[in-house]
């Protein structure tokens, strides 16, 4: 059984693990009378795939928004390479070495698949402030690195031949692949990925889980997702949330069997058939 445990002492304590690259500590989050988080904490490690799983309405959604600075929490601290970030915007993400794909693509419809993915590249532009503000033309070396960082990021999602196809007429799980190969062209050294299997089938599902892992060598991925298959298969270790507290963490081995976990989707199963009943 792996006990929930708040404190930041646990992450200094983590023996011969690497330091973590993202700790958010004790995270309360109140929406009016509810609390959608509890003292809620988690480590993102180098080279680590760190999955959140939970039943519906657990409050996974929330923690994702509270590491991308979409929710500012009411109590906790979130920790930068072990530096505090209060008041994390999501616009200064990508300028951290942090990159995210959300639930809802985000994608620029009037913008070609290369255009959208050149746009996560854009931090590596070296042209200034000054000239973006003046609407000047990027210049021509940041236009060729942009591109080169994008092409690289479409051919790795396997998506080289649809470089001028604009995301509308694509299919919905090649338009994940857009949203994705575009975080993925900010090279980052952390990745939050908030249900990056919804709305696909087996096969890509297989497809994506292979990629995650790739992935782990060269960067720590945050992976909020119900699929359990996926989140078993790819994960590292895992954070369970229920009722906005954690209920289990450890590895996949552990949380699989935790009567704590067993509970949760029981429960939730209970419920959906008190629905339907
Ligand atoms: N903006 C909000 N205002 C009020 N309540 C909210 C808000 N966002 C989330 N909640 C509530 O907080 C709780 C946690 O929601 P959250 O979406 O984080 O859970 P989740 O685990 O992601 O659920 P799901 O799997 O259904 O997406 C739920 O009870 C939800 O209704």
């Amino acid at each position: 059984m792996t006990l929930p445990d708040t404190s930041e002492t646990r992450f200094a304590d983590a023996g011969s693990a690497p330091p973590p690259l993202f700790t958010a500590t004790g995270v309360t989050v109140r929406f009016g009378g509810l609390t959608a988080l509890d003292t809620v904490s988690l480590a993102a490690r180098p080279h680590e795939v760190h999955g959140v799983i939970g039943p519906n309405g657990a409050g996974k959604t929330t923690l994702f928004n509270v590491c991308c600075g979409f929710v500012e929490p009411d109590e906790g601290v979130l920790r930068w390479r072990g530096d505090p970030v209060g008041g994390l915007r999501p616009h200064q993400l990508a300028g951290m070495g942090i990159a995210r794909t959300l639930q809802g693509l985000g994608l620029f419809a009037g913008l070609t698949v290369l255009e959208n993915v050149m746009v996560g590249a854009d931090r590596f532009r070296r042209t200034g402030f000054g000239s973006a503000l003046l609407a000047l033309p990027r210049s021509a070396g940041d236009e060729r690195r942009l591109r080169e960082r994008a092409m690289a990021a479409m051919a790795e999602l396997g998506l080289a031949d649809a470089a001028s196809a604009m995301p509308a007429s694509l299919p919905y799980p090649v338009r994940k692949r857009v949203a994705f190969a575009r975080a993925l062209a900010a090279d980052p050294e952390l990745l939050l990925l908030d249900e990056p299997a919804s709305g696909l089938g087996a096969a890509d599902i297989a497809e994506l889980g292979e990629l995650v892992r790739g992935l782990a060598s060269r960067m720590s991925v945050v992976l909020v997702d119900h699929h359990m298959d996926l989140v078993m298969a790819v994960c590292d270790h895992i954070t369970v949330l229920d009722f906005g507290r954690i209920v289990a963490r450890g590895t996949p081995a552990e949380v699989k069997d935790d009567p704590a976990v067993i509970d949760a989707y029981l429960g939730e199963e209970a419920d959906r058939s008190g629905d339907h009943g």
